[in-house]
């Protein structure tokens, strides 16, 4: 099965824990931390996280773009997300900070911005969980879907089976329902949608839409 992740940027910010609940029939909130260094934007941190994992709705996976992960990280494993994904290229220490952040419970994800090449994370591939392609700049929602980015998931899926790694392909930035097929197809099972499942009238509607068209190419 595909998996929808609804990213929390663009909804009612001042009622998390509401919008979590909207999002429900989802199968992790995306949480977008941002720290005005890494991306010129800023977000929330660990205190707000921590609150929505209480909150015990649903998995939280934590997209970290943030400077020095290696430092900031391990915390947001420990809090209770079920993934934590950082990018590579605020990293020092990738693979000792996968360990850390597997050690602490979390599955781990590995990012790169769409300038940044495959090669950047090729060797990492075997120490994560997942690995985000950002189909936007990152640092805002509401972007939309860069299509030469395609080619990048193409890339990773085939590079995926010729080494047997069986880890998720995230995408992130403007999916929908008119985006979600291709990055599907191009072997994306992972799926960050912020704005189009919260400007939706009915959140939980759109999650099922996004998922019916991504699942007849799911590389689950
Ligand atoms: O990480 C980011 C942006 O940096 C994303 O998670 C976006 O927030 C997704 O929003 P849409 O592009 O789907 O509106
Ligand atoms: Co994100």
């Amino acid at each position: 099965m595909s998996l929808i992740h609804p990213s929390i940027l663009n909804s009612d910010t001042a009622d998390l824990a509401g919008e979590l609940t909207r999002i429900s029939s989802a199968d992790a909130a995306h949480v977008d931390v941002m720290d005005n260094h890494f991306v010129p934007n800023l977000t929330w941190g660990l205190p707000v996280v921590e609150s929505l994992i209480r909150r015990n709705i649903m998995p939280i996976d934590a997209h970290l773009m943030i400077a020095d992960p290696d430092r900031w990280a391990p915390a947001y494993a420990e809090a209770g997300c079920d993934s934590v994904t950082f990018h590579v290229e605020a990293a020092r220490a990738p693979v000792v900070l996968a360990h850390n952040l597997h050690k602490a419970g979390a599955r781990v994800g590995v990012g790169v911005r769409p300038g940044t090449p495959l090669s950047a994370i090729e060797e990492l591939l075997p120490y994560m969980d997942m690995a985000l392609i950002m189909t936007v700049e990152p640092g805002f929602g509401g972007q939309a879907f860069i299509e030469s980015m395609l080619p990048k998931i193409r890339r990773l899926r085939a590079l995926l089976n010729e080494q047997n790694l069986d880890i998720q392909i995230q995408v992130d930035g403007g999916v929908s329902r008119h985006t979600i097929a291709q990055a599907a197809e191009a072997g994306a099972n992972v799926f960050v949608a912020g704005s189009a499942v919260f400007g939706a009238e009915d959140a939980a509607e759109e999650i099922a839409a996004l998922r019916k068209i991504a699942d007849p190419f799911c590389h689950c």
